[in-house]
């Protein structure tokens, strides 16, 4: 990936801090996620009274591409941190992992964690969810 457009989605990622709904936890999430027809998809996590309808901020971003008819994705920048200061990478959670394996191809999706836009490193989907179950083993 270019450094510009590594860039521009991690502060797209922080621009999402600001709608983050967190009343319980107060820990922040933006994701913005990158489709193949090279659209940015934001997210944010909205927490919820009864705590478990919480949905992250990643799958915020993939729910809104996909009910928008978009299923194919390049990578995704994820930033994080308590009150919404970033400090150190939030790391997608097993839920999250799991639904980026339904739409990406883990040897080449591409998961951004950074802290800003000079602090931050790339992982594939693959080295962040090994062995992972997907679409493919219920044909193959
Ligand atoms: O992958 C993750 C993990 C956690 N959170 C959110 C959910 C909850 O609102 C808060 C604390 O777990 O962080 C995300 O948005 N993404
Ligand atoms: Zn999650």
């Amino acid at each position: 990936m270019k450094k510009e457009q590594i860039k521009k989605m991690i502060e797209i990622a922080l621009s999402q801090l600001a709608y983050s709904y967190t009343p319980y936890s107060d820990f922040k999430v933006g994701a913005a996620l990158l489709g193949k027809n090279g659209r940015i998809y934001t997210g944010c996590n909205i927490e919820n009274a009864a705590y478990t309808p919480t949905n992250c901020a990643e799958r915020t971003a993939f729910f809104k591409a996909v009910s928008e008819g978009v299923k194919e994705f390049d990578a995704i920048c994820i930033v994080g941190g308590k009150g919404g200061v970033v400090t150190e990478y939030a790391p997608p959670c097993g839920v999250c992992r799991q639904v980026m394996m339904e739409f990406c191809d883990p040897e080449t999706f591409q998961i951004i964690l950074a802290v800003d836009a000079k602090h931050y490193d790339i992982y594939t989907l693959k080295e962040m969810l090994p062995k992972g179950f997907g679409p493919s083993n219920l044909t193959e």
